[in-house]
């Protein structure tokens, strides 16, 4: 499990646990952890170390070259572990300069007693100013200015400071949270805030959601965590946590010899008004190419004769098919006619498994009947295998997944799209919770909630996936899966990661992320559930 811990969760585990030690010994854990975490840093690139890819695993010993690191120590204890990192990388022979507040009446006694270790130290102390940060040449900073103890929003010269940094080209490492990010919902702390961007940061005691969503994943760059040596008992159970393959990878069946495609389920894409062709395509595409047996596209009207580029396709009028026939994935370029409203309607109504997207969430926003319906089809629902599977699980009654973007989240819950992504995780569960569905709340740090409550949020994907189309990929992938008989929770995990990994795959060579097109996700994606396949994840 790589569980997901809000502040609150954090600060009484960390209560719990220096109960039980010395005054002061997490804060030196902590900072002999982002000493070591820092040393690896300086070790693995030098002279002027870029972002790498992965948080380097070992430190060769550090030539002594003129190695100059600054180290912004704010007035709490994030400052303090600030503090204690400084006198760590002091005594190992490192130039260190540290920007700090002064000390006040009000700091605790462990940050008292990391200001006087850093004070015996090497390290020479400066106020916190952004012209002190632009004179150095440093080779890596540590930013501890603020942690999840941040209360108000970065400003006046301390906001100029974090702009200087921001400005820096060597790796910045964040001590538990870059400074100005909220660590339980990744929005910057406002109004008009600023956060520090890092390179890297070392998170402590446990992971924590804003880094991995939002603005997370643009500040907190890799993160790290050191868990300082905590009882795992004092750990609450997390009810939130990362996405990774053992979610889901068991529900992917590898193909048996004698299948046929009546094995593999019947997907029906619904969608494609005058003028929006190619978004049903797209899914309908992905939803082949994800290994369903058979692939429909069901046009609102004048159905197109064939795809012409994918004539495996069979495309119909929407009005003369049987929903029951299908995995329906209902939304793509659907448009908000009468007749769309209908047949988002009728989707409802069928018992088969369902996705909800785009055009059609709007349509679900703007129609409270719809909306109970919805919210109503588990409960009415013939428990089918895919609900039993569900049942086992996590939830019966979550037959539908719904994938909305922000602005389609946030239509659906009456809000603006600032105060859904000021709470994405409280958003996605608030809405599954409303409407008794799986919901995909896409964006940077995907969160996937179910009604019950249980959330996830994906760390595969990047900025590559900003183009048109990419939504439509990932309902017609995350069909095609429900068609293979997979639950929709499970299915919806797998979607949102391979969809991500895909785009991961395609950035690392080349393809993106600046360019590449929603349809070169299709066969990246086609690769990585083969891939999965042939690590023998998949049974
Ligand atoms: N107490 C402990 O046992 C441990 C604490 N740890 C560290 O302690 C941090 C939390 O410490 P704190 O609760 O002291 O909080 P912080 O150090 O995050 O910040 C709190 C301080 O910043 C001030 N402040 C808040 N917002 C401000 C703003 N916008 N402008 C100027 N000043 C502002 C507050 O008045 C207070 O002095 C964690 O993030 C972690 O880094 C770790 O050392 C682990 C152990
Ligand atoms: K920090």
């Amino acid at each position: 499990m790589k569980p997901l811990y809000r502040s609150a969760d954090i600060r009484a585990i960390e209560h719990a646990a220096a109960a039980e030690l010395p005054e002061g010994e997490l804060m030196r854990r902590a900072g002999r952890a982002a000493a070591a975490a820092a040393q690896r840093l300086l070790s693995s690139a030098a002279p002027h170390p870029g972002p790498a890819d992965t948080f380097p695993d070992r430190a060769p010993a550090l030539q002594r070259l003129q190695v100059r690191v600054l180290v912004l120590a704010g007035p709490g204890n994030n400052g303090g572990d600030a503090l204690e990192a400084a006198a760590h990388l002091a005594d190992a022979g490192i130039s260190v300069t540290v920007l700090h507040s002064r000390p006040g009446n009000a700091q605790s006694p462990e940050r008292a007693a990391a200001w006087r270790r850093a004070a015996d130290s090497s390290a020479r102390f400066e106020e916190l100013s952004a012209p002190a940060v632009q004179t150095g040449d440093w080779q890596l900073v540590i930013d501890g200015l603020f942690g999840i103890g941040l209360a108000r929003p970065i400003g006046g010269a301390l906001r100029a400071l974090v702009e200087a940094v921001n400005q820096l080209p060597c790796p910045v490492l964040a001590l538990d949270v870059p400074s100005g990010l909220d660590a339980d919902t990744g929005a910057i702390v406002g109004p008009d805030g600023i956060a520090l961007r890092a390179s890297h940061t070392i998170t402590f005691i446990g992971d924590k959601p804003g880094l991995h969503t939002n603005e997370g994943r643009d500040h907190a760059g890799i993160v790290e965590v050191a868990h300082l040596d905590i009882d795992p008992a004092l750990l609450p159970t997390a009810e939130l946590q990362l996405n990774r393959l053992e979610l889901f990878a068991r529900h992917l069946h590898a193909r048996r010899h004698s299948g046929h495609k009546g094995t593999y389920g019947n997907v029906a894409v619904i969608g494609g008004a005058t003028g929006m062709r190619g978004a049903p395509i797209l899914s309908a595409r992905a939803a082949l190419h994800a290994g369903a047996g058979r692939v429909y596209v069901l046009f609102p009207e004048d159905p197109l004769p064939a795809d012409s580029g994918q004539p495996e396709l069979m495309c119909r009028l929407a009005e003369g098919y049987d929903f029951g026939q299908a995995t329906l994935a209902i939304g793509p370029g659907l448009g908000d006619s009468a007749t769309a409203a209908d047949l988002l309607a009728r989707a409802i109504a069928s018992q088969g498994p369902l996705l909800v997207d785009a055009d059609a969430l709007n349509l679900l926003a703007h129609t409270p009947a719809l909306q109970r319906a919805l919210a109503s089809r588990g409960a009415t629902a013939e428990p089918t295998q895919h609900a039993l599977q569900a049942a086992r699980l996590l939830d019966a009654s979550a037959t539908a997944v719904l994938t909305p973007h922000p602005l389609e989240a946030a239509r659906l819950l009456g809000l603006s799209v600032a105060a859904v992504q000021a709470d994405r995780v409280a958003a996605a569960r608030t809405l599954a919770a409303r409407l008794q569905a799986v919901v995909v709340l896409k964006g940077s740090g995907t969160v996937i909630a179910a009604p019950g409550g249980d959330c996830v949020i994906n760390p595969t994907g990047n900025p590559a996936l900003a183009t048109a189309g990419t939504g439509d990929v990932l309902s017609g992938l995350c069909a095609a899966l429900l068609a293979q008989g997979c639950p929709p929770w499970p299915a919806a995990l797998a979607a949102v990661w391979l969809h991500g990994a895909a785009a991961d795959e395609l950035a690392a060579s080349g393809v993106g992320p600046i360019g590449m097109t929603a349809g070169e996700l299709i066969p990246a994606i086609r690769a990585g559930i083969n891939r999965l396949a042939r690590l023998n994840l998949v049974r």
